[in-house]
């Protein structure tokens, strides 16, 4: 039967893009899921999906799944592939073992990393206090992106990681990594580069449309991936000590990496501290204020199960990453996706966003999937272990924030670490809450190229400090 869809996408992939270039192309999607189901025709060669078994399919088969498309292109850095840009599995493969074994765990839970992330975690606590009654702008003073920029930057490269929570001068380069208005302008490069190249005095100067420039990023990765004394536990220094990389190839995989770990992370954060300070959200807070100020002051951040259970329901409801991962349907037969037949080179995805908030009577996974709520991360009264268990594995299937399979997030252990110690610093003293200032629809999620970030660009919070 033909795939579910709007007509004119039979036809034309211009709907898309004007959703794509006005940023709103991951609700555009969405909305076409909630009214066609988890299977939806988007252009002539392109069909999402919001499925947790076409996730499978598409991201984990023979395991990291279809080849990505040359949409990857755009991330290129100095001209080079990185990881993340490599378009087959093989290229794909051989850089990766280069790199897994400084994202395992079991390195990011080292000493030398973990209580880098902890001091990092207290600066930015001393920060909200400074706030006070006042409150912080958590989106447009970019602290919870000067965190995470000095974690990743420690994983990195200590001991030549940045201090931006402090130093202006590092500041400055993490803001220029972050502050990205360039969407309009690069998808004009992908789609068309000869008028991006007739058009591009007019849309820097007349519209503002500039292309995305870094000086301060690039010299300061130049530089410091060419310093021969990173500790051992950083992606540096096992690029110089086990691969034969030019340096070039060194530099541009740090870039990526650093790029990779800041808005993410930073993002992820800040819509998860603003649900939480809702007043929907008070009793959340308070149980995660209990389970922090009544644990053992040395209890590893991992053995906190409401922790846990926040985390994990802020990257649902908020996935930083929310926007289609596009694949390329293999060559050949073609294949067969949650019972369609799909063309050989079709672009297929699924956007994070979506595949977590379809409700089953959609065809998706989560109960309830507008609704914040850890618990349902945790076993419920009444329910045994074994269908705990069960319910969880469901869930899991089909939790997509940092994507699937081998070509799913690397930093996923450093992010999450970042993302426990941050919080169990500040809701360990404070309690939050909006401030009266934000107006409705400036929290919503507007995509970057395959992030987002509030559309508002602010994000004010106040902190009030919590008895000792
Ligand atoms: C909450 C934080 C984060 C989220 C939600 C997130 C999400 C994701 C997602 C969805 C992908 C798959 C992208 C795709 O298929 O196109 C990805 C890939 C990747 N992420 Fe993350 N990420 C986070 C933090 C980080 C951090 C801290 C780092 C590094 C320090 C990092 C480095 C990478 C890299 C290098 C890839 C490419 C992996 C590959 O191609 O094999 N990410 N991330």
């Amino acid at each position: 039967s033909p795939i579910p869809g709007p007509l004119y996408a039979r036809v034309t992939s211009l709907i898309l893009k004007y959703h794509e270039f006005t940023a709103t192309r991951t609700a555009y999607i969405h909305s076409l899921h909630l009214r066609y189901g988890p299977v939806v025709r988007i252009a002539p060669n392109e069909v999402a999906f919001a499925s947790a078994t076409a996730a499978k399919e598409i991201y984990c088969s023979n395991g990291s799944g279809y080849d990505k498309t040359e949409w990857y292109d755009l991330f290129k850095v100095y001209d080079r592939r990185t990881m993340f840009t490599t378009l087959g599995k093989s290229e794909h493969a051989k850089r990766k073992r280069l790199l897994a074994d400084r994202y395992a765990n079991s390195n990011i839970m080292k000493g030398g990393i973990m209580e880098g992330i902890k001091e990092r975690a207290r600066t930015f606590a001393g920060l909200c206090e400074k706030g006070g009654k006042e409150g912080v702008d958590l989106y447009e003073t970019k602290v919870l992106h000067a965190y995470a920029f000095d974690c990743v930057t420690l994983h990195l490269f200590h001991p030549h990681s940045t201090n931006s929570l402090t130093d202006p001068k590092d500041s400055e380069i993490m803001l220029e990594v972050t502050f990205d208005s360039s969407l309009q302008n690069r998808l004009l490069s992908h789609y068309s580069p000869l008028l991006h190249r007739l058009l591009n005095t007019f849309l820097s100067n007349i519209l503002s449309l500039k292309p995305r420039e870094t000086p301060l990023a690039d010299s300061f990765v130049l530089d410091t991936a060419a310093q021969p004394n990173a500790s051992p536990f950083t992606l540096l220094h096992r690029l110089h000590s086990q691969s034969s990389l030019p340096q070039i190839d060194i530099a541009a995989e740090s870039l990526d990496h650093m790029a990779a770990g800041i808005d993410t992370t930073g993002d992820a954060l800040c819509f998860l501290i603003w649900e939480l300070s809702q007043p929907s959200s008070l009793s959340y807070q308070k149980h995660l204020q209990q389970e922090l100020r009544s644990a053992p002051p040395d209890t590893p951040v991992e053995k906190l199960p409401y922790l846990d259970a926040v985390v994990m329901e802020g990257l649902r409801m908020f996935p930083a990453i929310p926007m289609s991962l596009p694949r390329y349907c293999p060559p050949g037969g073609g294949s067969i996706i949650d019972n369609y037949q799909i063309p050989p080179n079709t672009i297929v995805s699924c956007q994070p966003y979506s595949v977590q908030r379809l409700g089953p009577e959609k065809g998706g996974v989560f109960p309830e999937p507008d609704r914040f709520w850890p618990g349902r991360w945790l076993k419920a009264e009444g329910e045994t272990q074994a269908e705990f268990e069960e319910r969880e594995r469901g869930m899991k299937r089909g939790f997509m924030a940092f994507g699937m399979g081998g070509r799913g997030c690397i930093g996923k252990h450093l992010a999450l670490a970042e993302m426990k110690c941050l919080l169990r610093e500040v809701y360990g003293r404070f309690g939050t809450v909006p401030d009266g200032r934000m107006g409705r629809g400036e929290m919503e999620m507007a995509d970057l190229l395959v992030s987002s970030r509030p559309r508002g660009q602010r994000c004010l919070v106040r902190f009030e400090k919590l008895d000792a």
